[in-house]
């Protein structure tokens, strides 16, 4: 369950209705309004700092949440409940794997990481989605803003191999057209014989949705770093990237690091 992530004080449990109010803050201007001129003396604006009427500095509050960012991006983790999303963020995030620890997601909630690529400060800002269908109408609403979407199925799970096509449908639903779509396949520590899914199922399926795809493991952090880097810098080209330099190619990059990754060391 997302409240339970360590270390993660950027973490925000969201609204399972729509009813609810929303004290995620998404972006600077957001942040940025939280310090307009207002006539009231006593605000109900809810603060980042968990005191409703305290305001930090803005020059404070973008120190701790945006340090020295160079670009933002939006990634969401998506796919059929206990697939592992929770479990790959935490990996992410912490290094650790906390086997049983989480209850199903309720809602969305999201943590900031920033990465460096090539000398440029990323932040990734990760969602983390309910898998669960009686969620599905909220997390749509997200969907729209994402750069990228990591759509999880289960090696051992069947059923959350066969749902992808649906995920799929959805994504092309309420995503934009040029959102970065990685496929993986998750669990993938898991004995042979509670394996369901073949890899060249997942590769065949990838490859049909013209889609970049990896096996990973939140448990042994198998791919777990590469997925996310992946999008990170195909963010990073698609702001930065010089029109005369050959245009980064996602699937080419996953392709490349996962055959370093099973390619025996060579001798020369
Ligand atoms: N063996 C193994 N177990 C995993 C892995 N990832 C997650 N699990 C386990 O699978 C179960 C579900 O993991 P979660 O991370 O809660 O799954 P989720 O997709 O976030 O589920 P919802 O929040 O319901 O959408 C937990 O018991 C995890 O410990 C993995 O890579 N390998």
């Amino acid at each position: 369950m997302l409240e339970t992530i360590p270390n993660s004080s950027s973490f925000s449990v969201m609204a399972t209705d729509d009813s609810m109010s929303d004290d995620v803050f998404e972006s600077p201007q957001e942040i940025s309004s939280l310090h307009a001129p207002s006539n009231q003396t006593t605000g109900t604006t809810p603060s980042p700092t968990g005191y409703r009427d305290y305001k930090p500095p803005i020059e404070l509050y973008k120190s701790i949440v945006e340090p020295e960012v160079e670009i933002a991006h939006k990634t969401i983790l998506l796919g059929d409940s206990g697939v592992g999303k929770t479990s790959l963020l935490v990996q992410f995030n912490t290094g650790k794997f906390q086997p049983g620890n989480f209850s199903a997601t309720v809602g969305i909630g999201f943590t900031n990481k920033v990465v460096v690529v090539d000398d440029s400060k990323i932040k990734l800002q990760i969602w983390d989605t309910a898998g669960q269908e009686r969620f599905r109408s909220v997390t749509h609403a997200y969907y729209r803003d994402a750069h990228a979407l990591l759509l999880l199925y289960d090696v051992s799970s069947k059923t959350s191999f066969d749902n992808i096509r649906a995920w799929l449908g959805e994504i092309k639903e309420y995503a934009q057209d040029d959102v970065v779509i990685m496929l993986l396949g998750n669990k993938a520590d898991c004995p042979s014989s509670e394996r369901l899914v073949r890899r060249e199922d997942g590769e065949r399926l990838a490859r049909e949705y013209n889609v970049p795809f990896m096996e990973t493991s939140a448990k042994t952090g198998l791919n777990v770093e590469l997925a996310f880097m992946a999008v990170a810098r195909d963010l990073k080209s698609q702001k930065c990237g010089n029109p005369d330099d050959q245009k980064f190619n996602v699937q080419d990059y996953v392709r490349e690091q996962t055959q370093k990754g099973s390619c025996p060391p060579c001798n020369t």
